[in-house]
């Protein structure tokens, strides 16, 4: 049986994956079902307002929403829900990501994304974030989230320098 997704993937092309696929990797890894899909705001339009209108209804709980450039997708994904959006800035082409990380940082108040650093290690953050606000309500997810962070602390203490 496929569980229920609580945490929505988007990205505004197949060309984030790469990046993105570092939030999906850390939600595998913890146990989180979730759905993947290419949304944008720019491209799709309707199918953006669509899909954040109605995924509270649909059962999700947190948006990760990854895009480059003029990346709209979060905050116009924000303005459509008041579940949690974690903006992940992808790294552009022509800036660098700093196109992105401004796109999505900037939002005016009320309507707030959680924007992440650029990049994979911003996508894995995002995935992390995700489940850490689903851990205030999944005592398990708790205790999957403290053995992540001490694997973390035995490989940092385990480092050798030469
Ligand atoms: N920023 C957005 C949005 C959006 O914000 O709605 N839709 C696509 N894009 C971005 O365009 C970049 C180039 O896309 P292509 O590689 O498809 O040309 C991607 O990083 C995507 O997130």
């Amino acid at each position: 049986m496929v569980s229920q997704a609580v945490v929505g993937v988007i990205m505004g092309s197949s060309s984030d994956w790469e990046t993105m696929k570092n939030a999906c990797d850390i939600l595998d890894a913890m146990d989180i079902p979730y759905e993947k899909k290419v949304i944008s705001a720019h491209r799709t339009p309707d199918l953006m307002f669509e899909y954040a209108a109605s995924a509270r209804e649909r059962g999700l709980k947190v948006i990760i929403a990854g895009a480059g450039g003029a990346a709209h997708l979060p905050g116009m994904t924000a303005a459509k829900t008041t579940l949690p959006v974690i903006g992940v800035p992808v790294k552009s082409r022509a800036l660098n990501g700093i196109d992105s990380l401004m796109s999505i940082v900037q939002m005016p108040a009320g309507i707030p994304v959680a924007t992440v650093a650029i990049g994979d290690s911003g996508a894995k953050n995002a995935g992390l974030l995700a489940a850490q606000i689903l851990s205030a309500f999944d005592e398990n997810l708790k205790n999957r989230l403290e053995a992540y962070r001490e694997s973390l602390a035995d490989k940092a203490k385990g480092s050798e320098l030469e």
